[in-house]
């Protein structure tokens, strides 16, 4: 459990009260256009409760990094939350300067706000220490503003930025709901005791990413069930013709030596742990999904894409028998509906059993929606990327640390 205050607790302390939000409405941008996505549903939430509670909600955010082509202001975002809000949000193309003061101290009761792009402000992103952000401009003109602050952004809570760590130091600080419920799922594997099988299913491309989760919590799971990359770069470890780049990919032989050592190591010290897939699926001549045993495989020359029938139906048995299912990466390439079979297929089987599951990453858990599935039917479906694997593997987030060591007194 974490112990900072909830908005439970600044219900009983606050009425129409100024309140700074700070969410993460970090989005892909295709064309100049922002993509809707899950993070502006969930943050809605907690948006909703506050604004429908009479206060005044002003909040914060960030887009792209700097120098990147997704750098962008917030007008867009501004209207894709309002869609989701039974109210507008109002557009304040200002951060902390006069404009954005005004536009708080003219809030009425209920109204919603949303300032620019938080990063376009030097302080935000300046090297310093929590105490010291707390210091900067940014921070001391909004925190005079407010009556109060609450962080909702859990998938930036790794990052020591001034508005995910200054305002806690200078306002009574809340975690929203999505920080509170993304919290308690994400530090599940960490922090919880359960009495079956934990799995955990890892794919996707970033290989590297989730063969450091493994190597760091291979004690707290019993069956890791892998594809995409990483389950290529194992099978290369376990001597298998695969995991190599060919026609063009340059997925693999990099990220094999920078892991290979881990890699064998892990396979080394957890092999029981680890199933490798059995069989792997491929575009044929015809551009038909075909399957291809592993043992049948003599060179890597085709680029696999999806693991195969007889992977699925072993994983999905492992699946079938465990207590907790954790889900980082996809299994193949399912936004091509050929090579969807095996992340679906997983995802099929954790929602058919009442196992406690949580399914994370931005990509992978878009095959939820793609493919028909209720993310109803799984625990939780998590909106965070780094700060994600962080949570996996015990690592503690800065602005959550934040939260709780500055957790309002009246609150203590
Ligand atoms: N064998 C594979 N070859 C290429 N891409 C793959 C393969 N298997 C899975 N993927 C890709 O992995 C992506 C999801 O993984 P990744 O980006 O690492 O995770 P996240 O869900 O954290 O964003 C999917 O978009 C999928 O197309
Ligand atoms: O989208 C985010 O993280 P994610 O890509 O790990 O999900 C957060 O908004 C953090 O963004 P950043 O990685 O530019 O600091």
């Amino acid at each position: 459990m974490a112990s900072f205050a909830t908005l439970d607790a600044l219900a009983g302390r606050f009425s129409e009260a100024r309140v700074l939000v700070r969410l993460d409405l970090n989005s892909p941008i295709e064309d100049g256009t922002v993509q809707d996505n899950r993070r502006f549903e969930r943050h809605a939430r907690t948006v909703s409760e506050l604004a429908g509670a009479g206060h005044r909600v002003v909040c914060l955010a960030h887009q792209g990094r700097p120098g990147r082509d997704d750098f962008t202001h917030l007008d867009q975002h501004a209207g894709i939350l309002s869609d989701y809000l039974d109210r507008d949000v109002q557009y304040v193309d200002d951060i902390c300067g006069a404009t954005a003061i005004d536009a708080i101290a003219d809030a009425e009761p209920g109204e919603v706000l949303l300032l620019d792009n938080v990063r376009m402000h030097d302080d935000e992103l300046a090297d310093r220490d929590p105490e010291a952000h707390a210091d900067a401009d940014l921070v001391t003109t909004l925190a005079e503003a407010a009556d109060a602050y609450v962080n909702d952004a859990y998938s930036a809570a790794h990052r020591g930025h001034a508005s995910l760590v200054g305002f806690p130091h200078v306002l009574p600080a809340y975690a929203g709901r999505v920080m509170e419920t993304e919290y308690e799922a994400n530090s599940a594997i960490a922090t919880r005791e359960f009495d079956g099988q934990v799995t955990m299913v890892v794919g996707g491309t970033k290989a590297t990413d989730v063969i450091q989760v493994m190597d760091a919590i291979g004690d707290k799971v019993d069956a890791f069930c892998l594809g995409g990359i990483a389950g290529e770069l194992f099978l290369r470890a376990a001597g298998h013709p695969v995991g190599h780049d060919v026609g063009g990919s340059d997925r693999f032989d990099e990220q094999w030596e920078r892991n290979e050592e881990t890699i064998r190591a892990v396979l080394d010290e957890r092999g029981d742990q680890i199933h490798l897939p059995l069989d792997l699926a491929y575009a044929d001549e015809y551009e038909q999904r075909a399957e291809i045993a592993l043992w049948q495989i003599d060179e890597k020359s085709t680029s696999f894409l999806d693991v195969g029938s007889a992977s699925i139906d072993s994983y999905r048995d492992i699946v079938a028998d465990s207590e907790a299912v954790f889900v980082k990466g996809a299994l193949g390439v399912f936004e091509d509906e050929r090579f969807a079979d095996g992340t679906v297929g997983v995802l099929e089987a954790i929602a058919d059993t009442d196992c406690f599951s949580v399914v994370g990453g931005g990509d992978t858990s878009r095959a939820i929606g793609m493919y028909g599935l209720d993310e109803a039917d799984f625990s939780h479906v998590s909106i965070a990327g780094g700060a994600y694997i962080r949570a996996l593997t015990g690592e503690p987030l800065v602005a959550v640390e934040t939260l709780e060591n500055c957790r309002p007194k009246t609150e203590a």
